[in-house]
């Protein structure tokens, strides 16, 4: 997903006199159309007549009346109104008494309903708000066939005689004379080439009751805007002061003039993610695809669809750190904030630390510390071990901790010797488990005496909390964004919150973009989700061959059917429907010239830089020129949005000083708050985990990955020197066997390693190869995130004897 950024309109002067002029105009037609003949009664006729203002010829407007649902029980849907902002599905209200406005919300009058409470069973306007509901529902049905997301669908029922502006559950309660200056208030939706269809698809939904006028229509038939022109004589059901006013419908439009346009995706889906956002699942689901595929933005409209359907409040939780404000922001514009107000976005951890903070039994969640803790263990207690012969590096360790025992909540011995390690591709023998045992239990020994915890720790203790207690919030759904990466014990967390409802918990991710060990089949958290498993195919976001090489990295690697979420491309082929320039690879001998290359790549970015700043690189051997289409010629980037992603955190900083110092502006990912500005994007492949950018640079993308032979026939060269195990971050094994030198000491991030002969020799290749293939899974998240052009840049030292 993309950061959005809020919009301006043009100067401030001529945007309030065009709003004015506008709204006099928009008077003057419903004013005339009070002189029509009068249908639904003098109210009904007063908010045809203002809506009917609206339409005509020229208008982005379209109004069909009198219509009636297919096989209804005498539900009558008194106006369809089609517009900029949207489908809006009208009634009246008939009943009586009338609802009047307290503390904002509409009563009904006395003596009548619960408490005085216009909905809820025995309540005066029950009925017709239900079938207002129903008839929102069919309108949804109606318009899906054309992408057309659900939330654009809103069900609004005008009292009329009453000024009111609010909602109850999903239905929008309006005055009549508050009615336009609502609607045109709204962001716009529809492109107005698109109002046409919206409607034409509403009246197949909708078939003409027959029978009665309205404001000069043939019943079924689109309301003729300006009937009854002005001094058409006075109303039968009021007069024109009741309508509108004219500065509260300038003032609506002089805003909405500010709002920049919705983005495609906002309202348009395809009819794939349409379905899912709407579907009723009996239980905890899950939709899996692969990058792009718009996973998120179904995670999105379904969030906001059923905090409106059915009230919230929906948690919608995400385990990338860096995304819940991208999501917050993207919901926020999508459904409004009264849809967002109802839609919880949070990080996993940071639902976690609210909620033991609400509940006073706060954790000391203090990961640098643990991290600190893990290296003291393994240094007193693993580093002389069984372990270090398969591999020396405490991280590979640590994640055995973390996510294989910590992460799947085991807490004794016995159930770690029996426990099948998914995804971890060494067998461990007993005497190395009893190794890994010890080193976990001084690890958790030096926590307790810090008084610490880690981020394992802090979940479990909240599951524990919820298990005591569940929590005061009855979340009607929990949506996981980004599953794949949800430990066992967070999944057992969320699943407490929900249950097995239908439509509770749904997950939400893509099995090949994993970047943790510590898979495990759902049953194992009890977690059926049998039959209730989508998966999305089409790649809204990258081009053809961006999408081929990340795709080239991981296809030889093997499938792990345990996960939550397997890869999508195990589900079947993924479809990309636009081309693009091929990812631009740099192959040079050294790092100078590989951050000169880069620096030339990224400075063509920025305005005034190319000119002047970064030194520029030698033509790169075997490369198009940046951003080069495949017949040639330079193309120059379209965008501003751009990322260096780097396999590291060492890595990123070295990188962000270097392009400081070539005055190239920087923002760290995690600092990232969406505001606009030319600063490029730094950070690692995991913080971009969920984001997405125009351009995004790879550099010291090394390794004898499959995108090497994909796109370089040097890789037989490669694979006849050995340079087959590039790994991410560790050394692995005891002896470093390296043909060349890739990458830097400060990096950690690209050293080659390859298995020793000897007795452990095949479990010290396995570490390698699942250590290579991790890099490669979070290599493959940074070049999927790319929407435009893609620069890898590699270090390949000239062969000793060349
Ligand atoms: N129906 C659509 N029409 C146009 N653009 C779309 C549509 N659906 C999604 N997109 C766009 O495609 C891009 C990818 O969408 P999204 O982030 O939801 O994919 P994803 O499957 O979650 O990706 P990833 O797993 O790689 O994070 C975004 O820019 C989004 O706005």
């Amino acid at each position: 997903m993309a950061i959005v950024h809020e919009g301006s309109g043009g100067p401030a002067a001529e945007r309030v006199e065009l709003a004015h002029l506008e709204a006099v105009a928009l008077w003057e037609r419903a004013a005339g159309g009070l002189g029509a003949a009068p249908c639904s009664g003098p109210a009904g006729h007063r908010v045809t007549a203002a809506l009917g203002a609206l339409t005509g010829p020229g208008r982005p407007w379209r109004l069909l009346a009198d219509r009636r649902t297919r096989g209804d029980r005498g539900l009558g849907v008194e106006l369809l109104l089609v517009g900029p902002p949207g489908v809006f599905v009208i009634g009246v209200q008939r009943w009586v008494p009338r609802p009047a406005p307290r503390g904002g919300r509409p009563f009904a009058g006395g003596g009548h309903g619960v408490g005085g409470e216009m909905d809820g069973p025995g309540a005066p306007g029950h009925r017709d708000l239900a079938a207002l509901r129903a008839a929102a529902d069919l309108a949804e049905q109606g318009v899906a066939a054309i992408g057309l997301s659900p939330l654009a669908v809103s069900p609004v029922l005008v009292v009329d005689g009453h000024r009111l502006d609010t909602v109850l559950g999903r239905v929008h309660v309006l005055g009549t004379a508050d009615l336009l200056p609502a609607l045109l208030r709204l962001p716009a939706r529809l492109p107005a080439d698109r109002v046409d269809a919206v409607a034409a698809c509403l009246a197949a939904a909708f078939p003409p009751a027959g029978g009665r006028r309205c404001g000069g229509a043939r019943p079924g038939e689109p309301f003729p805007a300006g009937r009854g022109l002005p001094g058409g004589g006075p109303s039968p059901g009021g007069d024109g002061r009741e309508l509108f006013a004219v500065w509260e419908v300038a003032e609506a439009l002089r805003a909405a003039a500010l709002d920049a346009p919705l983005e495609h995706w906002m309202t348009f889906l395809h009819p794939a993610q349409v379905a899912l956002a709407r579907r009723r699942f009996t239980g905890p689901a899950r939709i899996a695809g692969a990058a792009g595929t718009g996973k998120t933005v179904v995670a999105l409209h379904r969030a906001a669809h059923l905090a409106r359907r059915d009230g919230g409040p929906v948690l919608l939780v995400t385990c990338a750190g860096t995304l819940p404000r991208v999501l917050d922001a993207g919901l926020r514009r999508l459904a409004g904030p009264h849809v967002a107000a109802r839609v919880e976005t949070t990080s996993l951890p940071g639902w976690a630390t609210g909620f033991l903070r609400g509940r006073d039994r706060a954790v000391a969640l203090d990961p640098r510390r643990a991290r600190a803790a893990l290296r003291t263990a393994w240094a007193r207690t693993g580093r002389a071990s069984v372990l270090a012969a398969l591999c020396d590096d405490p991280r590979y360790w640590s994640d055995e901790i973390e996510h294989v025992i910590k992460g799947r909540g085991v807490t004794s011995y016995e159930q770690y010797t029996r426990l099948h390690r998914h995804g971890r591709r060494a067998v461990l023998r007993t005497r190395q488990r009893e190794a890994v045992w010890r080193l976990y239990e001084d690890y958790e020994r030096l926590l307790a005496a810090g008084g610490i915890a880690d981020r394992p720790d802090l979940i479990a203790a909240a599951l524990d909390e919820v298990r005591r207690l569940p929590p005061g919030t009855d979340y009607t759904a929990v949506i996981v964004d980004e599953a794949q990466d949800l430990s066992l014990v967070g999944l057992r967390l969320l699943h407490a919150l929900v249950g097995d409802r239908p439509d509770g918990l749904l997950l939400v991710g893509d099995g090949q973009q994993s970047v943790f060990p510590g898979a495990f089949p759902p049953q194992d958290a009890g977690v059926r989700l049998r039959g209730r498993t989508e998966v999305l195919r089409v790649n809204h976001r990258g081009s053809r061959p961006i999408a081929a090489a990340a795709r080239a990295l991981v296809d030889g690697d093997p499938h792990d059917d345990a996960g939550v979420l397997v890869g999508a491309d195990h589900h079947g082929p993924v479809v990309t429907p636009r081309d693009g320039p091929r990812p631009h690879r740099v192959v040079v001998p050294d790092a100078t010239s590989h951050d000169q290359a880069l620096l030339a790549a990224v400075g063509d970015l920025v305005p005034g830089l190319a000119a002047t700043g970064p030194p520029r690189a030698a033509p790169a051997p075997g490369g198009a020129p940046y951003g080069a289409p495949p017949g040639g010629g330079f193309v120059p980037p379209r965008r501003q949005d751009a990322a260096v992603l780097c396999a590291s955190a060492a890595q990123a900083d070295r990188y962000a000083a270097l392009l400081r110092r070539a005055g190239i502006p920087t923002l760290p990912l995690h600092r990232d708050d969406g505001a606009p500005g030319d600063a490029v994007r730094i950070g690692t492949y995991l913080a971009a985990r969920g984001l997405e950018f125009g351009h995004v640079f790879l550099p010291h993308a090394d390794g004898a990955a499959h995108d090497d032979r994909a796109h370089d026939d040097s890789a037989d060269r490669d694979a006849a020197d050995g340079v087959t195990a590039h790994v991410g971050t560790a050394h692995v094994g005891t002896a470093h066997v390296g043909t060349a030198h890739v990458g830097t000491a400060a990096d950690g991030a690209t050293t080659p390693g390859a298995a020793p002969a000897g007795v452990a020799g095949s479990v010290v290749a396995a570490v390698a190869g699942e250590l290579a293939e991790v890099e490669r899974r979070r290599r493959y998240v940074g070049m999927t995130r790319a929407r435009e052009t893609l620069w890898i840049g590699v270090i390949r030292p000239p062969a000793p004897d060349s």
